[in-house]
């Protein structure tokens, strides 16, 4: 966790593009003021607090809040606050107080962090409300240092954007209404909708559920029955994701994994052209000035010239392609 954040606040969005307005039921949210096209950066902005929620501890996030500048603090309390029972008996159970014993700032503080921490907690990004099939990625860029929110399909005139607070693509609807409770709503997205459509998609959604436990029990253990497994099984979850409109970056880790099998299998066309397909993800989800983005065209490039030759790809290329 990083407690001092001294850099001055960087905070924009695309003004001409989004607007930031009542959604329906959802309190505030973010809406398209005209068409978009995919891949387009709407909002760039640093984090108001740094402490990622998949790390946190419920006593730090106070201590965090105080150590911000007062501007920023002023901008934190500014934001939409739930805290539901579970949360509060966290709390209770960390600090040892009852919640209504807490001051009343520190209830908001948590109340706050609780509501809009999916990842960090951002001052325009947090207004962005859930939807299971999102049309907006987020993600850290380590140069700009800042999150980038891309939108991922074509968007209309109207539309409101959406992200996914939760790792939610190969789960069922219960499973994501069980993580999104603690958000204090019950979705009604096109995915979890009790309509003939939303019980197709729920279909497609336990399919990927079930490939994706199929993935975590296929052995990754240098075996060419072991990759080409494998292969197989991200294949069948890149169309379903494709076809039912998932394509935030876990299209990528399902790109990647097939790109991987290919090039440990010594299929280097394969390998290529599923590798064009993660740079197409990266392009419209993180952009062109992204880091992995740019060690995908190199790798590309690598790859390429040895497809083209042709010769086999070195053990270090292939080295370098599996290194995060
Ligand atoms: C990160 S904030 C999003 C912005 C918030 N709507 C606001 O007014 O600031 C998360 C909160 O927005 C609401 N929300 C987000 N997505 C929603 C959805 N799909 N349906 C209903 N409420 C939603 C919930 O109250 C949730 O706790």
């Amino acid at each position: 966790m990083r407690l001092t954040r001294h850099a001055p606040v960087k905070r924009w969005y695309a003004e001409d593009l989004i607007e930031f307005k009542e959604s329906a039921q959802k309190g505030l949210g973010v809406f398209a003021k005209t068409n978009i096209p995919r891949g387009t950066r709407v909002i760039s902005e640093n984090a108001l607090l740094e402490i990622d929620i998949k790390t946190v501890t419920l006593n730090s996030i106070v201590p965090a809040f105080e150590h911000l500048p007062p501007s920023q603090q002023k901008s934190y309390l500014e934001l939409y606050g739930y805290a539901g029972e579970l949360f509060k008996h966290f709390v209770e159970y960390e600090t040892g107080k009852s919640w209504q014993e807490l001051p009343e700032v520190h209830r908001k503080v948590l109340a706050i962090y609780a509501a809009n921490a999916f990842g960090y907690v951002f001052f325009l990004g947090s207004r962005i409300n859930h939807s299971c099939i999102p049309n907006v990625n987020f993600a850290y860029n380590p140069i700009l240092r800042e999150e980038v929110f891309h939108v991922i399909r074509d968007i209309v005139a109207g539309e409101e954007l959406t992200v996914m607070y939760i790792d939610g693509t190969n789960l069922t609807q219960g499973q994501r209404q069980n993580e999104l409770s603690r958000y204090g709503f019950q979705c009604t997205c096109p995915a979890c909708e009790d309509t003939v459509q939303g019980r197709q998609r729920e279909r497609k959604r336990a399919e990927l559920a079930i490939l994706d436990q199929e993935l975590a029990a296929t052995a990754d253990d240098g075996t060419n029955e072991s990759y080409r497994k494998r292969l197989q099984v991200v294949q069948k979850m890149s169309a379903i994701q494709k076809s039912e409109g998932l394509l935030n970056r876990q299209l990528r880790f399902v790109y990647y994994e097939a790109a991987k099998c290919c090039l440990k299998l010594k299929e280097q066309t394969m390998a290529y052209l599923w590798i064009e397909k993660i740079m197409e993800v990266d392009l419209y989800c993180v952009g062109k000035d992204h880091p992995e983005y740019r060690k995908m065209l190199t790798i590309a490039e690598v790859i390429r010239r040895a497809v083209s030759v042709p010769e086999p790809i070195s053990e270090g290329t292939v080295e370098w392609f599996m290194k995060d």
